[in-house]
């Protein structure tokens, strides 16, 4: 049995509550705003049901509002915005798996090659059709993806895949090209700080060096994304503001990446943050909004 397959015990997994799911819910307002009910959406949505989605994306909108153990006083504005909200939900989710390479970097023992490979081939076959598969970046940096180029070499031949990996730098983006990588994410961060510990280097720098990697990229065809660390905090900062987000995130966009991933890096972008979450939301709206479909 290889370390994958060995099995997790019931105890180790994280408590999940599900009332903090659903106290965002539209089934939370069951009592007196009726648009929002799930069995209402199903009917418009041709019987798909699609509720944890639906969860998810009304705590982005309405949070604050729902709070109310009773939805009693609920004004016709607050009744017209969910129904507003379900039908703006996008009708193409596209899920990119990043745990080969997010969740391995900061192993503190390095997983051996073969079980990386094993990993994302298991990952596949469970249907996930876009993995981010490793890193080129400084083995003095991250040790635990130095072997870059054989991960990319072992899975080179899984046909209808995408792997896109990360490159910090031309260099990184050359060495992943010359692996056979087919598809490469920047990392750029809203966070001065964050950008420090992560590149070594200011906001306005990393972004200098991704217009050498995105110019590159695009004589060689191959596809970009673009992430944007610490979009609503920071882990030395605090709370970063939305206009930062909305300006690393057009940057990106501007030199040429096709998406934009915008990465709660710490965590911290839950129902109950507040005002800075709602703020979030609107800058995400914003930064969704002028990416091509
Ligand atoms: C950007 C650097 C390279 C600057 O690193 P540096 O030390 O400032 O720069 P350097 O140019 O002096 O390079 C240091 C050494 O690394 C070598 N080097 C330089 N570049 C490469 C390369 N591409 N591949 C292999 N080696 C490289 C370079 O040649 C040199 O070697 P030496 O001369 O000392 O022997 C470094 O800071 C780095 O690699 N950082 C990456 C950190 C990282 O991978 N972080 C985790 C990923 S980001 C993340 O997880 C967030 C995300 C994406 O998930 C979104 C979210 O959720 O927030």
């Amino acid at each position: 049995m290889s370390s994958l397959e060995e099995p997790l015990g019931l105890g180790d997994l994280p408590k999940l509550s599900i009332n903090r799911l659903e106290r965002f819910s539209p089934s939370a307002c069951r009592a007196s705003a009726d648009d929002c009910s799930p069995s209402n959406y199903k009917q418009r949505n041709g019987g798909n049901n699609q509720t944890i989605f639906h969860s998810s994306a009304h705590s982005w909108h309405m949070q604050g509002r729902y709070t109310d153990s009773s939805c009693n006083g609920v004004d016709m504005e607050f009744r017209a915005l969910p129904r507003k909200v379900l039908w703006d939900l996008p009708r193409f989710v596209k899920i990119v798996e990043v745990g080969p390479r997010d969740g391995l970097q900061n192993e503190k023992n390095t997983v051996p090659t073969s079980v990386k490979i094993e990993l994302i081939h298991k990952l596949v076959a469970s249907g996930l059709s876009v993995v981010e598969a490793t890193s080129f970046v400084s083995p003095k940096w991250v040790p635990q993806l130095a072997d870059a180029k054989d991960v990319v070499e072992g899975i080179r031949h899984v046909p209808d895949v995408r792997f896109p990996v990360l490159t910090p730098n031309l260099r990184g983006f050359e060495a992943a090209v010359a692996a056979g990588a087919k598809e490469v994410a920047v990392f750029a961060s809203a966070s001065e700080s964050f950008s420090k510990s992560n590149l070594n280097c200011t906001i306005k720098e990393s972004l200098v060096r991704y217009r050498d990697v995105i110019t590159s990229a695009k004589k060689h065809g191959i596809r970009l994304r673009g992430y944007v660390s610490c979009v609503v905090g920071c882990p030395v900062k605090g709370a970063i503001h939305p206009s930062k987000v909305a300006y690393v995130a057009k940057e990106l966009y501007d030199m040429g990446c096709s998406e934009i991933s915008l990465g709660d890096t710490i965590g911290v972008g839950t129902p109950g943050s507040g005002p800075v979450v709602f703020a979030f939301s609107m800058s995400f709206l914003f930064t969704v909004r002028f990416l091509p479909i």
